[in-house]
């Protein structure tokens, strides 16, 4: 399935994607949770209830609505720094060590945005730059879990960038500031459910900017694969429902050319992720 959070007349819901078209779910079945995190943590069964819903004369045109963030209430958004072996070079070239463990920093949940929704340059930076990411959701309430169980508490996945602020990501070793501008998360275009994503780690991910190819991988390259991520975090912590996990980026951001590459108002940065969609957003300067 491909579930959406949108806004249709002053309202959210959640929409399951059918073709062209979006189910608005909560009109469809009135007991259902209004917020993916709330859906996903209902379980199963309520989940098998949407996966029933059929298409009829309530279901939305896209051009009706404005997609919101596939989850708009996560408790968490973590990234992978240097996941990717190219990256991690890149970086290392721009004094950032080579990390010797899973490198994880926060990206405040306030910095969420839709995938079409512009992205703020900020006032006090120029240095804006984007990173391609393979998005994971959390789909169940779990801790310590192995490499082996992972992929059993994954709900699905979609398409991230986590925009960067690269002066104010290097003020401080865990990077948050620069990671979380408000609009630095765009994230969607739906979350699609994990039965229909066989391999999560043999997809093609690609950026552009301004139509120019910018970044491309498999995912596969990832240095630290997502099972290998769901196991490290949740020794730590609980994950829950509808935490998202941004698994890396690959080579070719801004802040790796010689001479470097910031984003400038009007540029247009997409992202695409094989069997995902694309996100597409236009940098706008902070109002
Ligand atoms: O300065 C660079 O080259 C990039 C620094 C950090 C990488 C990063 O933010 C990541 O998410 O990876």
């Amino acid at each position: 399935m491909k579930l959406v959070s949108y806004e249709y007349a002053g309202q959210r819901g959640l929409g399951k994607v059918v073709g062209e078209r979006v189910i608005p779910l909560n009109q469809v079945l009135p007991e259902l949770p209004r917020s993916m995190a709330a859906l996903l943590a209902a379980g199963a069964e309520v989940l098998a209830q949407v996966e029933r819903v059929q298409v009829d004369d309530e279901a939305l045109e896209f051009t009706q609505i404005r997609l919101l963030p596939p989850v708009t209430d996560p408790q968490k958004y973590l990234a992978i720094g240097m996941n990717y072996k190219a990256h991690a070079e890149e970086a290392a070239r721009n004094g950032v060590p080579i990390p010797k463990s899973q490198l994880w920093f926060n990206k405040q949940v306030s910095c969420l945005n839709g995938p079409f929704d512009p992205v703020e340059m900020p006032k006090v930076s120029d240095k804006l730059d984007y990173e391609a990411e393979l998005g994971v959701v959390i789909g169940k309430r779990c801790r310590h879990v192995s490499v082996a169980e992972a992929a059993s508490v994954v709900a699905g996945y979609l398409v991230c960038n986590d925009v960067s602020v690269r002066d104010w990501q290097m003020r401080s070793p865990t990077f948050t500031l620069g990671k979380s501008f408000d609009t630095h998360g765009p994230i969607g275009p739906w979350l699609v459910t994990a039965d229909e994503v066989p391999d999560p780690h043999n997809l093609m991910m690609r950026c552009w900017v301004n139509g120019e190819l910018r970044q491309e991988t498999n995912t596969g390259d990832m240095i630290y694969n997502i099972w290998e991520q769901i196991a490290y975090l949740s020794t730590v912590m609980t994950l829950e429902p509808g935490d998202i996990l941004a698994t890396g980026t690959p080579a070719g951001v801004g802040v790796g050319f010689d001479p470097k590459r910031f984003l400038a108002v009007d540029d247009v940065v997409r992202i695409e992720v094989e069997g995902l969609g694309y996100i597409e957003n236009r940098v706008v300067a902070e109002k």
